[in-house]
């Protein structure tokens, strides 16, 4: 299992520091939103660049931005180990998939809470990770929402049948009860804004670890 702190909830003033406060943890979640695929504006493109330059651990961008067949390309920086893109945003998300794992990054596509799978099941080996998300994207410190769980399954089991490795990611009102209940429906990658940086980081990550070891 990984843990990927969201930096959403951490000092915008202090970005450096607070990448040094989650040094345990196994990459920082970087959540990318433009003020039109989300009400919500956050940062882009230059400040990636400098995260991943003082980061202690990768980066995973999570780009919540209109146009990533454009975009998503321009963030792949050594240091950053995975970009998502929302499949409700791309023109076409395996071309997109195979440009950015040819540019040497994993490659991840991410559905909101009303998107089903279907689309995906078919391609599935195109992918490095799927997120699902478990809150409407935008915000930080919204609830869990349990009813897109079982995505996860749907997911796993066309992983399988392709025989192929995925990463199962899901991100929003992630704690350290709510990680019990995604770990079980078979994510193995969980992202954690408000839960880790709502207390001491390092403790709130072995906390997360310490819930479903
Ligand atoms: O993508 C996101 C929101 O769109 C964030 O990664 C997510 O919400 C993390 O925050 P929290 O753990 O507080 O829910
Ligand atoms: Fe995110």
């Amino acid at each position: 299992m990984r843990v990927h702190p969201s930096i959403l909830s951490a000092d915008f003033a202090n970005l450096e520091r607070e990448l040094g406060r989650i040094s345990t943890a196994d990459a920082a979640h970087v959540d990318v939103m433009d003020g039109h695929f989300v009400p919500n504006l956050t940062l882009g493109i230059p400040i990636v660049r400098r995260l991943a330059e003082v980061s202690p651990i990768p980066l995973d961008v999570h780009l919540m931005i209109e146009d990533p067949d454009r975009w998503a390309p321009e963030y792949v920086f050594e240091g950053v180990e995975s970009i998502t893109f929302h499949h409700e945003a791309a023109r076409d998300s395996v071309a997109l998939a195979k440009t950015l794992r040819d540019a040497g990054v994993q490659a991840a596509v991410a559905l909101k809470p009303a998107t089903d799978t279907d689309a995906l099941l078919d391609v599935i080996a195109e992918f490095d990770m799927v997120l699902v998300m478990t809150v409407e994207p935008g915000f930080g410190g919204q609830s869990f929402m349990p009813e897109t769980l079982p995505k996860l399954g749907r997911l796993r089991a066309a992983a399988e049948a392709a025989g192929t490795q995925l990463r199962l990611q899901v991100d929003g009102g992630v704690d350290a009860t709510t990680i019990v209940e995604a770990h079980a429906a078979g994510a193995d990658t969980f992202v954690a804004g408000s839960a880790v940086y709502g207390g001491d980081p390092a403790e709130r990550i072995a906390a997360l670890r310490g819930a479903i070891a």
